[in-house]
């Protein structure tokens, strides 16, 4: 069985706390975009991985999709299965490739071998494999919040609007961004906030991040302000970075990012 797992982008991200278990209560908004890997698992006499397409660094072991199979072979009588991910989402792009991934293997574990898992008993696997894995199970626009792993439903859609994402040759680590945060409570919740215009959006919503992740890397300071001077509505660095969104009226000419940069038209 195949499945292709999709990128996010998080529209306004507010880190509110820290918590005793070393992560971050936090609040976000997150919203599927159509950059995706394709994951293939076939039933086989030995487990195995093996990937194409862009490099994932770290060990086989660490693989999400092999993290994700021993998770469920705790609980359920799995056979062996070779797993073949080919990797387009770019890495440490604060996109979820990777947490996508791991979601969608659970979906298709579930699909391929009758598990009769709920959504509900499939997220809570998945948020124990990262934070971010858990939206990937219903994988719809969501208000986020505590460590990003639970959910209120919203109304939200872009499909009228050109969404640019521009990935610099950067890649940023989500530890390494959490470093040197100042968690705060904001005056309003972006649960709120995302209801109002997109227009009014670059007044009130804000990711976090961007404080930290800008600091050392001006270059993705850069590209934020040249998305908004090309005419984007609304832009932001997506999640712990090191990638940027732009929404658009009308698909917009960045030829002259694409040379140092890729750049998606969504
Ligand atoms: C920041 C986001 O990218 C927003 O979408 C995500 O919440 C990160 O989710 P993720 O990559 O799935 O995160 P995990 O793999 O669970 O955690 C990586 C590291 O990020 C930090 N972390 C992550 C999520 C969170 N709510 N608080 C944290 O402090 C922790 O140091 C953790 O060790
Ligand atoms: N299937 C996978 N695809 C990509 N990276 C993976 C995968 N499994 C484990 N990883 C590890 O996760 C790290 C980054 O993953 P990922 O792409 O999710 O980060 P990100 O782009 O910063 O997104 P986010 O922080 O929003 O989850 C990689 O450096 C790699 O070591």
């Amino acid at each position: 069985m195949i499945l292709f797992p999709n990128a996010k982008i998080n529209i306004g991200l507010n880190i509110t706390e820290r918590r005793p278990d070393g992560y971050h209560n936090l609040e976000t908004i997150f919203y599927p975009i159509d950059i995706k890997d394709a994951l293939e698992v076939v039933k086989s006499d030995k487990l195995s991985f093996t990937s194409t397409g862009l490099e994932i660094p770290g060990l086989i072991e660490d693989n999400l999709c092999i993290k994700g199979y021993h998770l469920l072979k705790l609980d359920h009588d799995l056979p062996p299965v070779s797993i073949h991910l080919h990797k387009h989402i770019p890495i440490g792009a604060g996109l979820g490739g990777g947490s996508s991934d791991a979601a969608f293997f659970i979906r298709l574990m579930n699909d391929e071998f009758k598990l009769g898992l709920s959504v509900e008993e499939m997220t809570n696997y998945a948020r124990r494999l990262g934070a971010d894995c858990a939206f990937f199970i219903e994988n719809k626009p969501v208000f986020a919040f505590e460590r990003g792993d639970e959910f209120e439903s919203i109304k939200l859609d872009l499909s009228a609007y050109k969404i640019v994402l521009v990935m610099p040759p950067v890649h940023i680590s989500t530890g390494e961004a959490f470093r040197g945060i100042k968690p705060a409570t904001p005056k309003e919740s972006l649960f709120d906030l995302i209801n109002e215009p997109i227009a009014d959006w670059k007044k009130f919503i804000k990711n976090d991040f961007e404080q930290t992740v800008f600091k050392n890397h001006v270059e993705i300071r850069g590209i934020k302000a040249a998305l908004y001077e090309a005419g984007a509505i609304y832009s932001s660095m997506s999640g712990s970075g090191a990638s940027v969104f732009g929404i658009f009226a009308d698909t917009p000419d960045l030829k002259f990012l694409e040379g140092e940069n890729e750049v998606f038209y969504l």
